[in-house]
C-alpha cells in the first residue's frame, strides 16, 4: 500500500488503522449493510450512512444509477481497483465497489464532519485559519493523487471536501476511473460551476483546472457565497450567463481589508484565469500561506464540533 513519505508518523498511523479496519471487512455485497441515515445528494449520486452488520463497521455509500451495458460495469470495476492503492491522510479511505440493479455502490470512510458545502451553510463563514488547514489538505492531497497515481482530481469543490470532528480534512470523488466520468458525463445538474475558463471552453484539462477549483472553492467558503458574479445577483443569471461570466469577466477575488495578504496572494495566484501564469502545485505547495498555516496549531476538530452542535 503507497502511503506518501512526506506526512507525519500521526497521519500514517491512521492511515494504517484504517487499512486494519479495512481488512476485517473483506468483500463487500448489496446485503451486508443496513441503512443508517441519508449524507446528502450529488451531481453524480446519493451518499447514504451505513453500517457493514457482520464488522458493525459504519460507512458512506455512494449509490450512482447507470445505465451501461455488463461490459462497461467491468470496465468501471476494474478501474475503481485504484482506490485500493490511494492511501493518503488527505484522501478519504475507500472500502470498495460492488453493482446491484444498476446502480454502482462505492463504500468510503464515513466522515462525521460532513461535506464543506454542509458546513458553510451552517457556518455562514469559514475562518481564514481553518481554510489554512483546508489548503494543506486539498494541496497534498492533488499532489499525491499525481505523484503517485498520475491522477487529476477533476472536480475539486466544498462537496467533495470532508471533515471529521478529530479534525481530519479529506478530499473525495476525484476522477478515478475514465469510464466512469464518461458514464456520468451528462448527469451535470446544477447552477454552478468550479470549472476553470480554459476547460468551459474546451481546452484540455490539467491539474492547473484543478487548481482555480480549488481556488474559487476557498473564496466561497471565505466569503460565504458562490462568489461569480461578483455584486451577488447570480441568482438572477442563467447557467449559460453564468459560464461568460467566468470566461469573460475579471476573476473573483478576496478583500484585502479582511483577509491577510498571504491569503489573498493565494487564490489570486489560484484564480489567473491565464493557465500559464496561474500557479502549479509545486508552487503553492511552498507558498507563503501554506507555509504559515502549516506552522499554526489550528484546533481544527474544535471548530467542526462547535459548528456541528449549532444543528443538532
Ligand atoms: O462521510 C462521508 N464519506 C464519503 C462521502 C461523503 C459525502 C457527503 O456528502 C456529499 C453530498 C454531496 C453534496 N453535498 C453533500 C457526506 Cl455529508 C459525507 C461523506
Amino acid at each position: 500500500k503507497m502511503v506518501d513519505q512526506s506526512v507525519e508518523e500521526s497521519q500514517k498511523e491512521r492511515v494504517n488503522v484504517f487499512l486494519l479496519k479495512k481488512q476485517t471487512v473483506g468483500e463487500l455485497n448489496a446485503h451486508d449493510f443496513d441503512k443508517l441515515g441519508d449524507l446528502g445528494a450529488g451531481n453524480s449520486g446519493v451518499v447514504t450512512k451505513v453500517r457493514h452488520r457482520v464488522t458493525g463497521t459504519v460507512m458512506a455509500r455512494k449509490l450512482i444509477h447507470l445505465d451501461v451495458k455488463p461490459s462497461i460495469m467491468g470496465q468501471i470495476n476494474r478501474e475503481l481497483q485504484v482506490l485500493h492503492e490511494c492511501n493518503s491522510p488527505h484522501i478519504v479511505g475507500y472500502y470498495g465497489a460492488f453493482h446491484a440493479d444498476g446502480e454502482i455502490n462505492i463504500c468510503m470512510e464515513y466522515m462525521d464532519g460532513g461535506s464543506l458545502d454542509l458546513l458553510l451553510k451552517r457556518a455562514n463563514r469559514i475562518p481564514e485559519e481553518i481554510l489554512g488547514q483546508v489548503t494543506i489538505a486539498v494541496v497534498n492531497g492533488l499532489h499525491y493523487l499525481r505523484q503517485n497515481h498520475k491522477i487529476i482530481h477533476r472536480d475539486v469543490k466544498p462537496s467533495n471536501i470532508l471533515v471529521n470532528t478529530s479534525g481530519e480534512i479529506k478530499i473525495c470523488d476525484f476522477g478515478v476511473s475514465g469510464q466512469l466520468i464518461n458514464s456520468i458525463a451528462n448527469s451535470f445538474v446544477g447552477t454552478r460551476s468550479y470549472m476553470a475558463p480554459e476547460r468551459l471552453l474546451g481546452k484540455d484539462y490539467t491539474v492547473l483546472s484543478d487548481i482555480w477549483s480549488l481556488g474559487l472553492s476557498l473564496v466561497e467558503m471565505a466569503i460565504g457565497r458562490y462568489p461569480i458574479p461578483k455584486d451577488g445577483n447570480g441568482n438572477g443569471l442563467s447557467f449559460c450567463d453564468l459560464l461568460d461570466c467566468i470566461v469573460n469577466e475579471p476573476p473573483p477575488t478576496v478583500p484585502e481589508s479582511v483577509f491577510s495578504a498571504d491569503f489573498k496572494d493565494f487564490v489570486d495566484r489560484c484564480l489567473n484565469k491565464n493557465v500559464a501564469e496561474r500557479a502549479d502545485l509545486n508552487t503553492l505547495l511552498s507558498h507563503p500561506f501554506v507555509k504559515r498555516s502549516e506552522t499554526e496549531g489550528i484546533d481544527v476538530s474544535h471548530w467542526i464540533c462547535q459548528i456541528i452542535q449549532l444543528d443538532h
